[in-house]
């Protein structure tokens, strides 16, 4: 029986928390004193929000099927990205058939190449094509897990990314990543402190558990080298995200010196199958990280992923809710998930984009077990104040 054609494609701006988490209140743990390539500038330390991390905000893209079925899904973008998705992208779904997920993603990120390639063009195309298989799973009244090829385990087991890592270990996570607070910029002060903060969370949760250190495209490759050295000591699990992004060169060095065992870890900030095959042919990474809010979508993260596993290389996505969980359940090469902790003070469970989803599960000592609701299992919270900045 044919699906129903899609009649609509809408993009909506929501500020605070959400799809771009680093949009919080005042005293959060994410937005305290975080190394950031802007840690250069002592302005510019003590705060991400103060040079801009939560710009964007979250975009929400709805895609309504000519019954009436709408699919959504929600990622960092905000107004620049509803622009993309309302003036551009939306000609290439509106009055189209919603299971030609393929050719849609290829329409979509040939037209925007001249100016996207990677970032905010390719967050408003992951937006897109992530509520293209929410309203699809709705169509079939099967969840996304499904048309990925379906589990090969039955729950989801998470470390969780936070400044307390010691709590975490006490929720039931496998283990914690934390912020790294300092940068080149602060000397060896700064890395001296780096390290206390390790030697204390290694002290209060003994020798088992996993460490990690994400450093937010901070370091230079000398002092990333350094610091995997000193941190060995502390038995720490991975580096993650130490260098640019750009840095292709600065990470196969990396990779190379770091201690033997502790895993170099990226790819956040990387898009596409054209980007993460850069990452795995230059053996710059052990793990790579792609958002698949971010990379691309769902269509371009099962291209990236299938690429690492060729290679026996692990694909744990950024931590991304319930569009990261429905991926990691289908594949091999991810054996585990991250949450992100959005307490404030990282010391309790909340669903990571409050509140903006109704019914997001949470792991529950460390652990979740997906429903079979279909789609995404999880439905848009009108009560955020959706705005349509160019509705058509
Ligand atoms: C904790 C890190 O600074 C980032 O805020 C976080 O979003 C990301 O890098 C992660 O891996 O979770
Ligand atoms: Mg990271």
């Amino acid at each position: 029986m044919p699906f129903p054609l899609i009649r609509q494609v809408r993009a909506y701006v929501v500020r605070g928390g959400g799809a771009d988490y680093h949009d919080q209140g005042e005293g959060h743990w994410i937005d305290d004193h975080i190394a950031t390539p802007m840690s250069r500038y002592p302005e510019y330390r003590q705060s991400r929000q103060s040079f801009g991390i939560n710009v964007l905000g979250t975009l929400v893209v709805e895609i309504e099927a000519a019954d009436g079925t709408v699919g959504f899904a929600v990622t960092t973008g905000g107004e620049p990205a509803a622009y993309i998705v309302e003036k551009h992208l939306a000609r290439f779904l509106e009055g189209r058939d919603p299971t030609e997920i393929e050719k849609i993603w290829d329409q979509m990120y040939f037209s925007t190449q001249y100016y996207g390639r990677k970032g905010l063009v390719v967050n408003a195309l992951s937006g897109v094509d992530l509520a293209l298989w929410d309203l699809l799973g709705k169509l079939r009244g099967e969840p996304v897990y499904h048309l990925l090829g379906g589990k090969v385990r039955d729950e989801l087991t998470f470390y969780a990314t936070g400044a307390r890592p010691d709590l975490a270990q006490k929720m039931g996570f496998i283990g914690g990543k934390m912020p790294l607070h300092h940068g080149p910029a602060e000397g060896e002060e700064g890395l001296r402190k780096n390290l206390e903060e390790l030697a204390t969370m290694r002290e209060r949760t003994g020798e088992d558990f996993w460490l990690m250190f994400d450093c937010w495209m901070a370091l230079d490759l000398n002092y990333a080298t350094k610091l995997t050295h000193k941190a060995h000591e502390y038995g720490l699990k991975w580096i993650e995200e130490a260098l640019s992004p750009d840095d292709y060169w600065g990470y196969r060095d990396l990779k190379k010196n770091a201690p033997k065992g502790m895993l170099v870890t990226t790819g956040e900030h990387e898009a596409t199958r054209w980007g993460f095959r850069m990452l795995l042919e230059m053996e710059c990474c052990d793990i790579i990280q792609p958002d698949v809010g971010w990379c691309g979508g769902m269509t371009e993260l099962v291209k990236i992923s299938n690429l690492a596993d060729s290679r026996g290389v692990l694909c744990i996505p950024h931590g991304s809710s319930v569009y990261s969980y429905h991926f990691v359940v289908t594949r091999h090469n991810s054996p585990f998930a991250e949450f992100l902790m959005m307490a404030p003070k990282a010391d309790e469970v909340v669903p990571m984009f409050h509140p903006q989803l109704i019914g997001e599960p949470v792991p529950v000592n460390g652990k979740l077990k997906l429903s079979d609701a279909p789609g995404f299992g999880v439905e848009l919270n009108r009560e955020v104040g959706l705005h349509r900045p160019y509705a058509r």
